[in-house]
């Protein structure tokens, strides 16, 4: 079983590749997702988050308030350190704990996993690939303000809290380049899924 860990900036479209890739047989774990799970109502990141924030940041039903804490962290490099500290570990824990899952009861050929943040967490350990999106800046910037209906503020405000494409360029085993149409990225991705299925 072959674990690729599926990275690029915030919008460069890995939700989009990796259903494509779902699609061509491979099992998907999307960060995000684990993300929302780890503070669930009742877990401990959600406590710890509450202490260091207050319980401004939680709705009336006591759920994290996303949105509000989104508009804290992203233009705060200190709060974002902070929730990065009570959030990452347990991240890469529970996907740790979902790769053991497929691996017992769900052997698949790929296991895809799609993270914003894996070059600068541990998760990179995890992989034995890298595979990243690439999309030139003002594209990004354009598809996520069109995607979250942000305004360019918040839109850069997402993209300056991660690592620059080019630095993560060292990292990737493979590329794909996002700047086209839906049909160039689906082109790229069948193509290295053919590549994984001779090896
Ligand atoms: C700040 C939060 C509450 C905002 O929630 P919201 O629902 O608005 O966004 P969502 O979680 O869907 O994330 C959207 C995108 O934002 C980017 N992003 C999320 N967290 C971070 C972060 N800590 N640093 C940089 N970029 C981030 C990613 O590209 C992600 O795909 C949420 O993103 C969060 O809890 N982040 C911390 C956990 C984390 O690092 N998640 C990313 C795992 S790769
Ligand atoms: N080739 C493309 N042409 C036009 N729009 C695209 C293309 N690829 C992706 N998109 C759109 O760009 C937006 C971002 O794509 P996507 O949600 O897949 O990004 P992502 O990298 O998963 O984002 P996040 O980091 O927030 O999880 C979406 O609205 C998607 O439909």
């Amino acid at each position: 079983m072959k674990i690729i860990g599926l990275t690029g900036g915030i919008a460069s479209g890995k939700s989009t590749v990796s259903s494509m890739l779902q699609g061509l047989g491979a099992a998907v774990i999307d960060a995000d997702i684990v993300a929302r799970k780890i503070v669930a109502k009742g877990q401990p990141a959600l406590q710890d988050i509450v202490a260091y924030f207050g319980k401004e940041v939680l709705l009336e039903s006591g759920e994290l308030n996303r949105k509000m804490l989104g508009s804290i962290v992203f233009k705060d490099a200190t709060a974002l350190k902070k929730l990065n500290e009570i959030t990452h570990d347990r991240i890469t824990e529970e996907i740790q704990k979902e790769i053991n899952w497929y691996k017992k009861y769900q052997p698949h050929r790929v296991i895809i996993i799609d993270a914003a943040l894996l070059i600068e967490t541990d998760l990179k350990d995890a992989v034995d690939e890298i595979w990243l999106v690439t999309i030139p800046k003002d594209q990004q910037k354009f598809r996520l303000m069109e995607r979250d209906r942000l305004t360019a503020l918040e839109a850069e405000g997402r993209m300056i809290a991660q690592m620059p494409m080019e630095e993560k360029l060292s990292y990737a085993d493979k590329l794909i380049n996002n700047q086209g149409s839906y049909e160039d990225l689906e082109k790229q991705v069948k193509k290295l899924w053919g590549m994984i299925e001779k090896t």
